[in-house]
C-alpha cells in the first residue's frame, strides 16, 4: 500500500488546510475528486457542453471549421434535452442514475420558471423580504428571514400563490439547478440507487456529511451582498414549489448548500486557459485546498474530475495551496479580488512579504 502524501490540519491563519506529509516531486497528482456533488452548466452553453464530460464544442482548442454545438442528444418526454460530444459519453450518461434524474428535475424547474416569468412582479416588490434586506446584517436576522420563509412554504396554497407572482431571475434559476442537482445526489445516495464515487480527504462514507463539513460563508456573503439573502430565499421557495414530492423532503438542506456554494465551488472552465466559464460545481473533497498567491499546486479539470498536481517539488510539512484568483495581478488587486469574491484577507507568504502598492485612483 502506498503511503498517503497529504494530510488535513488546522492552520493559525486560514482554517483547515492540506499539508505534505512526505517530500513530493513536481508533477505528482496528489488528489483527484472524480465527480461534482452538484453542478450547473449555464443556459447559454447547454447545447455546447457535453452533459457527461463537460467538453466544450466551441472551444478555441478545436478547429474553427468544427460545428460549434453538439448534435448527439438525449431527449425524453419527461426530461430536459441534453447534448453529448460522442456516442460513448451518451451511453455512459444514459446508463447512470444521476444524470437522467437531474435532467428530469431540470425539466420541472424550466417549466416553473416560464410560469413565474409571465406573471413577474412589475415594481420589484417581493413579499419574501417585504422590507428589503436588513440594514444591519447579523446571523440572527438571517436566521429570522429563514424562519419567515419556512412559514410561507409550510402552506401549499400560500406557496403556490407566491410562486405564481415571484420574479425569479435567470441567475437564481441557475442556482436552483445547482441545488437541485445536489439534492438528487443526496436522494440517490440515501436510497442506494448508485455508488457515488466521491473521493474525499476526510474519510467518511457519506458524501452529504462531507458537504456539511465544508466552511459556510453565509454571513460573510450576505453581509457583503445583502441582496443575496432574498435571492436564496426565493430559490428555496421555488424549489419547495417545483421539486417532485420524493425530493421535497430534502429541500430544507438547500440552505446548507447555498451557504457552502460560494466559497467552495469551482468554476467549470473551457480548458486551462480559462477562456470561458461554462458553469460551476461543488467538488466537495477538493474544497480543503487553501489559496496562495504563490501556489505549489495546480488544479486541472479532466472531464468531470478535478485533479490536483504539484507545480514544483514540495518539502515535508509544506502547506499545499492552489490559487483562487489571477496571481499575476498587483497585491492591491489580489487583495480586492479575494475579499470581494472569497471574503478573506490573504495571509499567504507572498502577501505577507510584499509591500502594498499604490491604490489605483478612483
Ligand atoms: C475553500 S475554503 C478552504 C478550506 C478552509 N480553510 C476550511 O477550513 O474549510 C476557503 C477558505 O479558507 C480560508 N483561506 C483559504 N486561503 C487562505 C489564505 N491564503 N489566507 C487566509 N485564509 C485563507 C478562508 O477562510 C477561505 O474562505
Amino acid at each position: 500500500m502506498t503511503r498517503p502524501l497529504i494530510d488535513l490540519r488546522t492552520t493559525p491563519h486560514g482554517g483547515r488546510s492540506l499539508f505534505a506529509i512526505q517530500p513530493i516531486a513536481r508533477g505528482t497528482v496528489i488528489f483527484a475528486c472524480e465527480v461534482p456533488f452538484g453542478h450547473v452548466i449555464y443556459k447559454d452553453y447547454r447545447r455546447e457542453v457535453c452533459a457527461q464530460c463537460f467538453a466544450y464544442a466551441a472551444s478555441t482548442s478545436r478547429n474553427i471549421g468544427d460545428p460549434r454545438t453538439w448534435s448527439i442528444r438525449s431527449c425524453r418526454a419527461t426530461a430536459e434535452t441534453v447534448w453529448f460530444c460522442t456516442d460513448e459519453c451518451k451511453v455512459i450518461w444514459e446508463s447512470g442514475v444521476i444524470g437522467p434524474l437531474i435532467a428530469d428535475v431540470n425539466a420541472l424547474l424550466g417549466k416553473g420558471k416560464i410560469a413565474t416569468r409571465s406573471k413577474s412582479a412589475r415594481d420589484g416588490y417581493d413579499p419574501i423580504l417585504p422590507n428589503g434586506p436588513p440594514a444591519q446584517i447579523t446571523q440572527d436576522c438571517i436566521d429570522q428571514a429563514w424562519v419567515d420563509v419556512e412559514d410561507l412554504v409550510s402552506s401549499r396554497a400560500r406557496l403556490s400563490s407566491y410562486c405564481s407572482t415571484m420574479n425569479l431571475e435567470d441567475m437564481e434559476l441557475e442556482i436552483s439547478r445547482l441545488v437541485a442537482s445536489a439534492i438528487v445526489q443526496r436522494y440517490v445516495f440515501d436510497h442506494r440507487l448508485a455508488n457515488l464515487a466521491v473521493s474525499s480527504i476526510i474519510p467518511t462514507s457519506d458524501p452529504w456529511a462531507e458537504v456539511l463539513d465544508l466552511q459556510s460563508s453565509e454571513l460573510s456573503n450576505v453581509s457583503l451582498r445583502p441582496y443575496i439573502l432574498a435571492a436564496h430565499l426565493r430559490v428555496y421557495a421555488f424549489l419547495c414549489h417545483s421539486l417532485p414530492k420524493h425530493l421535497r423532503l430534502y429541500v430544507p438542506t438547500a440552505r446548507n448548500i447555498l451557504a457552502r456554494d460560494t466559497g467552495n465551488a469551482f468554476g467549470i472552465w473551457d480548458g486551462d486557459s480559462r477562456d470561458e466559464m461554462l458553469g460551476w460545481g461543488l467538488w466537495v473533497g477538493a474544497s480543503y485546498f487553501n489559496h496562495s498567491c504563490c501556489p505549489n499546486v495546480e488544479k486541472t479539470r479532466v472531464g468531470r474530475a478535478m485533479h490536483f498536481t504539484t507545480s514544483r517539488s514540495v518539502e515535508i510539512g509544506e502547506e499545499l495551496c492552489i490559487s483562487y484568483i489571477d496571481t499575476n495581478q498587483s497585491i492591491t488587486q489580489r487583495k480586492q479580488d479575494l475579499e470581494n469574491s472569497w471574503f478573506f484577507t490573504c495571509q499567504c507568504q507572498r502577501c505577507q512579504s510584499e509591500e502594498p502598492d499604490e491604490a489605483s485612483p478612483h
